[in-house]
Parts: structure tokens; C-alpha cells; sequence
């Protein structure tokens, strides 16, 4: 189980969270939900271990971690192609010097399909929609398999069927026992986790 005890992050001047008390079990989906600048991506980036927390502590966070970001900006320069993006997400699991073996590659290719990118393989990243990335990225993390997997506002700007297969992937994700935690700003879809932690100007107020 993952526990934050009494966590504080401040940027400079700006209290981003104060004295957070949470945890995060193996096999749920928790949804941190609140206005914008209420915290949700800065616990996210914690978890993820790209922000360092100013006071207090988190203990138990599983060494396989996949973070989708927010926003992720691509250099229209760079050549990655969404099928090379996808596969990437194995280096996690094998490592960068083991080659994946068919089975690897098949699932890599059924990630796709449910995604809705198979289609798009031969795609350049930097030349796709902001929905078709953001589902790009999502099947690169579900091809990690990890234990933890940090969703920021994984759904912002899909359609109506991504949002569903988005959702029964996160639903999937939990039920092999990975931690999923996900910021959202859809009620529906903060309705459907099994915890809701609301976040008020870097307070929280769990909901259960
Ligand atoms: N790199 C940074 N430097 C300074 N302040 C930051 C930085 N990142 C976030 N903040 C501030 O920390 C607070 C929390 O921001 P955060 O991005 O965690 O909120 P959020 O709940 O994810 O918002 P949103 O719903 O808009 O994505 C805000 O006041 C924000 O302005």
C-alpha cells in the first residue's frame, strides 16, 4: 500500500500541498478530484518521483511506475512513430537490451487496437491529434503493466467511445492488481473509482 503522511510541496512562494494524509491501495482506482491549482498533478508528480516533497513522507510506492502526463509536448521534429512510441513502453518491463519476443509484440499490437491507434502505427507522434497522442501514451503505459499507474486527466478531450475504452482499460488495469490513481475532472468517471480524494486548495478532504 502506498501511505503520504503529512505531506507538504511548496514552489517557492506557492503552497502547492499541505499536511496530505492518504493511501492508495493495490488493485483500486483513486480519483484525486478538484478545482485547477487545487494540488492533483503536483501528488501525481510526487508519486511519480519527479517532485520532491518539502515535509513529510510517502512509503510503499512500487518500483514499476507508468505516469501519463498532463500535456505532453511533442517536438513535431522528432521521428517517433506511434507504433516505436507503444513499443517503448516495453523497455519497462524488459529493459532496453532484451528483445521483446512475439508475444510481447502481439501485445503491444492489441494495446493498440484497443486503443484505437492500430490504424495510426506509421504515424509520426508530432503529427497526430491531441486525442490520438493521448491515447498513444495511454497504450504505452498499459503495455508496462506496472504496478502503479498515474493518470493526469487521462480522458480530457476525447470523444465519447475513447473515454469508454479509456475507462475499462483503467477498470482492467486494477483488477490485474496494479495501484491506479488518476486525476480527473469528470465527475462520472471520479464516480466510478473506488475512492475519490478531493482536493481544496492543496488540502484534502477524502469522500470515500
Ligand atoms: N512548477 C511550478 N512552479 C511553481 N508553481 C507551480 C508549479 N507547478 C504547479 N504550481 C502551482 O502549484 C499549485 C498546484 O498546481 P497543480 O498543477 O498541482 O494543480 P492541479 O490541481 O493539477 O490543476 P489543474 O486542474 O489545472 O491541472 C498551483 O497553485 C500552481 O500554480
Amino acid at each position: 500500500m502506498i501511505v503520504v503522511n503529512r505531506l507538504d510541496v511548496t514552489y517557492g512562494s506557492v503552497h502547492a500541498l499541505e499536511r496530505i494524509d492518504a493511501a492508495f491501495s493495490p488493485g483500486t482506482v483513486s480519483a484525486l478530484v478538484g478545482h485547477n491549482g487545487s494540488g492533483k498533478s503536483t501528488l501525481l508528480h510526487v508519486l511519480a518521483g519527479l517532485v520532491s516533497c518539502t515535509h513529510g513522507s510517502v512509503t510503499g510506492v512500487p518500483r514499476s511506475i507508468a505516469f501519463v502526463p498532463q500535456q505532453v509536448a511533442v517536438d513535431e521534429l522528432v521521428p517517433l512513430s506511434v507504433a516505436a512510441t507503444v513499443n517503448m513502453g516495453l523497455w519497462a518491463k524488459l529493459g532496453a537490451w532484451r528483445r521483446p519476443s512475439r508475444a510481447d509484440r502481439r501485445f503491444c499490437m492489441s494495446t493498440m487496437r484497443r486503443m484505437g491507434v492500430l490504424e495510426l502505427a506509421e504515424r509520426r507522434l508530432g503529427d497526430l491529434s491531441g486525442g490520438q497522442r493521448q491515447r498513444t501514451l495511454l497504450a504505452q503505459a498499459l503495455v508496462q503493466q506496472a504496478d502503479l499507474l498515474l493518470l493526469d486527466e487521462p480522458t480530457t478531450g476525447l470523444d465519447p467511445d475513447a473515454c469508454d475504452i479509456i475507462n475499462t482499460a483503467i477498470r482492467e488495469e486494477a483488477a490485474r492488481g496494479a495501484t491506479v490513481i488518476m486525476a480527473t475532472h469528470d465527475r462520472r468517471q471520479a464516480e466510478a473509482a473506488d475512492t475519490i480524494h478531493r482536493l481544496v486548495n492543496g488540502l484534502l478532504h477524502d469522500q470515500g
